[in-house]
């Protein structure tokens, strides 16, 4: 059951909230948040991204707060930290934010940055995380076969559980999961399945070991999980930096997933500087809780954003609604 436009606007709120530091160019997250009969649920497709693509978020956000409620198989999701690009000097400040994790995510292959950058960044990590914690980096599409190539012999000493998206097309994710095989490093995809006209394309292409799975880009939990089915790889359910109500869809999918081998990327209300509840979905003992969000009338009404920002998602929702 699809609401009317008017009744989402009826509870919609448009919060800002500041980052701890800047990760994916931004240090602000503007997020949409609406209340349905389920619960409050998000609609939080970054800026950029034009209606067609932001209508599949909104589909996410209507089947967390309208559809059928998701099957939870497990009360708490394994996370990993999250370590956006910053300098080797600031490693411990960020992975202090993420008690318990035993995994690291290092954002990788930034613009800004040198492979030698990246080496130093993942080395700390390692140093910082002894030799039994789990270390893949993720490099957005960034790198050309050659230069990833090259990444990845000079990252393998310190030992990766995978590389994400290394390049952008799936014909070069082929081409490189087939020069690092050898090496024994397994290759995600998940630009690849969540900017992709067919999120199954790649792995019908045997272009990756394991997907990244997104809740709000694919569509939400009920059609995510329906496309984890159908890939038939082992998935890492992400998030999109989302506030604690995005990530409680994405613990949704997770916990409803029969097969979880990898921890999730879904940590990330600990890179906010801010949220919307006093009770955010925060890695505690490496994990996050399965659970839906009460808001804070008190921490929508600080963190809202300007009245000209609003007024550009509610026009959003409205094109993003008559696209469904
Ligand atoms: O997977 C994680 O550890 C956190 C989520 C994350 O890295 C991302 C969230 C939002 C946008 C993306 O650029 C980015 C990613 O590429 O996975
Ligand atoms: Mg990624």
């Amino acid at each position: 059951m699809t609401p009317t436009l008017a009744e989402l606007l009826d509870t919609a709120r448009v919060v800002a909230l500041p980052l701890r530091q800047r990760f994916r160019g931004i240090d602000t997250r503007e997020a949409m948040l609406i209340e349905g009969p389920n619960g409050w649920t998000e609609f939080s497709p970054f800026t950029e991204y034009d209606d067609a693509e932001a209508a599949t978020w909104l589909a996410a956000a209507i089947d967390f707060g309208w559809g059928p409620l998701p099957a939870v198989m497990r009360p708490t999701v394994r996370v990993n930290a999250t370590m956006p690009v910053v300098e080797p000097a600031r490693v411990a400040d960020v992975l202090a934010r993420f008690p318990g994790c035993r995994t690291v995510k290092v954002k990788v292959a930034d613009p800004g940055s040198t492979l030698a950058d990246d080496v130093a960044r993942v080395a700390k990590v390692r140093e910082l995380l002894g030799p039994d914690g789990r270390i893949r980096v993720d490099a957005n599409g960034a790198w050309t076969i050659d230069e990833a190539e090259r990444a990845v012999h000079a990252l393998a000493e310190y030992d990766l559980e995978y590389v994400e998206q290394p390049c952008a097309s799936v014909d070069e994710l082929v081409e490189i999961r087939r020069r690092i095989r050898h090496k024994g490093i397994p290759v995600a995809a998940d630009e690849s399945v969540r900017k992709a006209a067919d999120p199954l394309a790649v792995a019908r292409a045997g272009a990756a070991d394991l997907l990244v799975i997104k809740a709000q880009p694919l569509g939400g939990v009920t059609a995510a999980s329906r496309i984890v089915a159908e890939a038939g790889l082992p998935v890492v359910v992400s998030s999109a930096l989302d506030t604690s109500i995005g990530l409680s869809m994405g613990a949704h999918l997770a916990a409803g997933l029969p097969e979880l081998d990898y921890d999730c990327g879904l940590g990330t209300a600990a890179l906010l500087a801010a949220d919307v509840t006093d009770a955010p979905l925060l890695p505690e003992g490496g994990a996050i809780q399965v659970r839906r969000i009460e808001v804070s009338g008190e921490l929508l009404d600080r963190w809202a954003a300007p009245v000209d920002r609003a007024g550009w998602w509610r026009e959003r929702l409205a094109r993003c609604h008559a696209l469904l």
